[in-house]
């Protein structure tokens, strides 16, 4: 039964998912029972949205795999779903593209449901183009249509104070527009990052920071240096997706050596700069 008091929210998470892994999955559930504690939101719907070919980073395998992996993990969700428009796209696109392409796809979802109720549409649709990303509400689809949110780890919030990596504009609209839901990982202080920043502060109200309290590292880097050396990741990744990756003898040291040689552009050196990216 739809509670008429709770915003209906969909997360949408983009990412390398290289190889998807169970805290991917989890960072889900984990988001979802958040949102859902605070009495104001109930979560319908999750979107994985693995990145394109052309995002380079070091070690990127194809997106076919990767998205047939997320889709084999979230087969037995009744939530979760993935996503492959993104991984589509022959240049790589920028987060604030996804979410407003996903987005578009919810409204015109919406409208067909209320299409007897045009007029309605229409004004809303007025008011969503009008709408300015200074303001500190993001905005839901209708009265009674759900609302966008990006959903995402620490490092990928951290990351945006990273100098001329995210555009200054992008963040102020995932964060002031849509809403970010940022999972908690060891090492990341979240709350202060949002404290140091005067532009994440301004939009705080919009940022549901979740605390993660079984530490849980595991990091598809992680993953991928286990299988090229030959030893087991049953039970950080799905079954199905272990399965997979045997099948198709993914991730060896030749695969981790992928785009190593590539010149990276500006949204690419955060791949190069992490620590969690090696040789
Ligand atoms: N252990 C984790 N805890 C919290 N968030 C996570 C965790 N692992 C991945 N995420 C989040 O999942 C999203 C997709 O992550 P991504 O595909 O880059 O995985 P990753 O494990 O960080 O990858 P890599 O190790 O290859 O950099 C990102 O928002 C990332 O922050
Ligand atoms: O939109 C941007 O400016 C932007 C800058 C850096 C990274 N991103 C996205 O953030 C995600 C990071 O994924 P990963 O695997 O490199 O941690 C991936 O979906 C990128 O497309 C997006």
């Amino acid at each position: 039964m739809e509670n008429p008091t709770t915003s209906k929210v969909v997360l949408l998470a983009c990412g390398s998912f290289n190889p998807i892994t169970n805290m991917h999955l989890r960072m889900f559930e984990l988001a979802r029972d958040h949102l859902e504690d605070t009495g104001q939101y109930s979560v319908i719907k999750g979107i994985i949205s693995p990145v394109g070919d052309a995002y380079k980073k070091k070690g990127l395998i194809e997106a076919s795999h990767r998205v047939e992996m997320a889709r084999l993990a979230t087969e037995s969700s009744e939530w979760i779903t993935v996503d492959s428009w993104e991984s589509q796209q022959s240049d790589w696109v920028e987060t604030s593209k996804v979410i407003r392409h996903h987005y578009e796809e919810l409204l015109a979802r919406e409208h067909n449901r209320d299409d007897v109720d045009t007029v309605k549409y229409t004004k809303k649709r007025r008011i969503e183009e009008n709408y300015i990303a200074s303001s500190l509400s993001p905005l839901s689809l209708c009265s009674d249509g759900p609302q966008l949110m990006l959903l995402c780890g620490a490092d990928v919030l951290e990351s945006f104070g990273i100098p001329n990596l995210w555009k200054q504009e992008d963040i102020a609209e995932i964060v002031g527009r849509y809403g970010l839901v940022c999972v908690t990982r060891s090492g990341s202080d979240p709350h202060k990052f949002i404290n140091q920043s005067d532009d994440l502060w301004k939009y705080r109200k919009n940022i549901h920071v979740v605390h993660e309290w079984v530490t849980n590292d595991i990091s598809a880097t992680h993953v991928r240096r286990a299988l090229r050396r030959g030893r087991s990741v049953r039970y950080l990744l799905p079954e199905s997706v272990v399965r997979y990756v045997q099948e198709h003898s993914l991730y060896s040291a030749e695969s981790e050596q992928k785009n190593a040689d590539v010149v990276l552009a500006p949204f690419q050196k955060y791949s190069d700069a992490s620590t969690k990216t090696e040789s």
